[in-house]
């Protein structure tokens, strides 16, 4: 555990006798404490080491509540088990003399650095996909979250999904007022469906602003979990979720035919989006049916004929550097933090917020949808060898895949990236690759620009996979504009979980 950052002041430390104490120091508790010590050093190292400890640390970040309740003092915390487990554990001792206003401040103390602007114990509507990736979701969610939920004093209100889009009822008709968060214990599509269920009220925008989003990962790409809690281990998203603080992120809306749907995450055409919805016939593969589906049309030389109309923001990968670098630079995170969000233009100028227009539902498209006349001012482009074309929203697309590493979440922005198809397969292995390395962003063979809006216009293809947020839809034309800021989610930090592109801080 962390060392401590600073040394306690005398009203920061409570004395019980018999050699027991607590203080706090910075953003450390430090238990002194035999009997816990050993128990501690026991859980967390395993085979005790050197001779007995008389005391040990706990980040306030694990903290999950305390109070002082009847004539003893409580402490919750989230106790590390190993790198990816964490389980609820409570500390107990006695008041005997300490006088209960001296106790009541050091808890109010340990509370405020515990949760920082974060809201404690939030009221939570909770939805569980018990069809979740491998299936685990029940288990993950009784086992692994439930119990930090209920130590932390969150509100939980419990619903297993028993159908396909039964989500995005249950959102469009929910009480807004009776929750802070929803909590999809799932894969993407769960937060698919909550989005788009919120997004189909009369209040649509108040209701996606008032209300945050939270991800538990039980899936199996879990992306929405990765960017925001930084981690696709339910344990670690549960803590990362009751510490989450409230952050504005940009939706994407999409028309196609005479639809109109929200997307969070990203639309893919091409290899991507083959890879994932073309094999499932390959389902026995495991997670390397994606790998086998890409590597399959890569040395097929597989092209995608298309029409792609764009408004482009930033055209050059060193001015999306540039960009990248003012947003998590300029934007510290107080200015993120709860209640003091920001929102209204693009951090390149260009006014794309939601809040601007009138209504409560949601904002009106400002470029039209798909079967209006294309704008005049978008760069359109005919491409006979597209092999992918991926726009996003959020950084990692799933554990080792981060294919947006520019993503901003409220930037008013999305990021799109092109590569044709026809490249030497070994090449384009290599440019596969390179997503796990972090050198996607500036390998040669793809484009990436931040845009506002555009039309992908399929050609010459009877049929074929489109990939909204991970779903197929119909194999035609779509409009894809973007709102800033238009979603809540609860995010770790108050930005993606991101390194960024190489090199952007220079
Ligand atoms: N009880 C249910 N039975 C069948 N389908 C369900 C049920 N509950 C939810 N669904 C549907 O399951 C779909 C997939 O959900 P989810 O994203 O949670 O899992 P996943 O697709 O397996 O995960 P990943 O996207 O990570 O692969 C959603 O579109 C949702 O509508």
């Amino acid at each position: 555990m962390a060392a401590p950052t600073a040394e306690p002041s005398a009203n920061d430390i409570l004395v019980f006798g018999n050699g027991v104490s607590l203080a706090l120091a910075g953003e450390t508790l430090l238990v002194k404490d035999k009997t816990q010590a050993k128990r501690h050093q026991n859980n967390v190292c395993g085979v005790p080491l050197g001779s007995a400890p008389s005391d040990f640390s706990i980040p306030t970040y694990n903290i999950l509540w305390a109070e002082a309740a009847g004539q003893a003092l409580a402490i919750d915390y989230a106790e590390p088990t190993s790198k990816t487990q964490l389980r609820p554990t409570k500390l107990n001792y006695p008041l005997n003399e300490l006088p209960r206003d001296v106790v009541d401040k050091w808890v109010e103390t340990l509370l405020a650095r515990a949760y920082g602007t974060a809201q404690r114990r939030k009221r939570a509507k909770v939805l569980v996909n018990p069809h979740a990736g491998p299936g685990g979701a029940d288990n993950i969610w009784e086992h692994d979250v439930k119990p930090l939920f209920k130590a932390a004093r969150m509100s939980l209100d419990v619903i297993r999904t028993s159908f396909s889009r039964e989500a995005i009822d249950l959102c469009e008709q929910l009480d807004i007022d009776a929750y802070d968060v929803v909590i999809p214990c799932s894969g993407d599509g769960l937060p698919y469906e909550v989005f788009n269920g919120l997004g189909r009220r009369p209040d649509a925008r108040k209701a996606l602003q008032q209300l945050a989003v939270a991800h538990i990962p039980c899936g199996s790409g879990n992306a929405m979990s990765i960017n925001l809690n930084g981690t696709h281990r339910p344990n670690l998203a549960a803590l990362a979720v009751i510490k989450g603080v409230k952050t504005p992120m940009d939706l994407m809306s999409i028309t196609q035919g005479s639809n109109r749907m929200l997307s969070f995450l990203s639309q893919s055409v091409g290899i991507i989006a083959e890879a994932d919805l073309g094999t499932e016939h390959l389902r026995w593969l495991g997670a390397k049916r994606f790998d086998v589906g890409v590597a399959q049309r890569i040395f097929g030389k597989k092209v995608y004929p298309c029409d792609i109309s764009v408004k482009v923001e930033i055209q050059s990968k060193g001015g999306v550097k540039a960009h990248y670098k003012r947003d998590r630079t300029a934007e510290d995170f107080s200015q993120r933090k709860e209640g003091q969000i920001s929102k209204g233009s693009s951090s390149t100028g260009e006014s794309t917020s939601s809040e601007a227009d009138a209504g409560e539902g949601l904002p009106p498209l400002r470029f039209g949808t798909v079967n209006d006349k294309i704008p005049e001012d978008w760069e359109t482009g005919s491409h006979d060898k597209l092999g992918n074309f991926y726009c996003g929203n959020m950084a990692w697309m799933a554990p080792n895949a981060n294919f947006f590493s520019a993503a901003c979440a409220n930037d008013g922005l999305m990021d799109l990236v092109i590569n044709d198809g026809d490249i030497a397969a070994l090449k384009y292995m290599g440019l596969m690759m390179s997503v796990e390395t972090n050198k996607f962003f500036d390998n040669s063979l793809i484009s990436y620009r931040k845009i506002v809006a555009y039309r992908f216009t399929p050609r010459e293809q009877k049929d074929g996979y489109i990939s909204i947020d991970g779903e197929r839809v119909p194999f035609e034309p779509f409009q894809v504009e973007v709102h800033q800021g238009l979603a809540t989610v609860l995010s770790k930090s108050g930005r993606y979980a991101t390194p960024g592109p190489l090199g952007w801080e220079k």
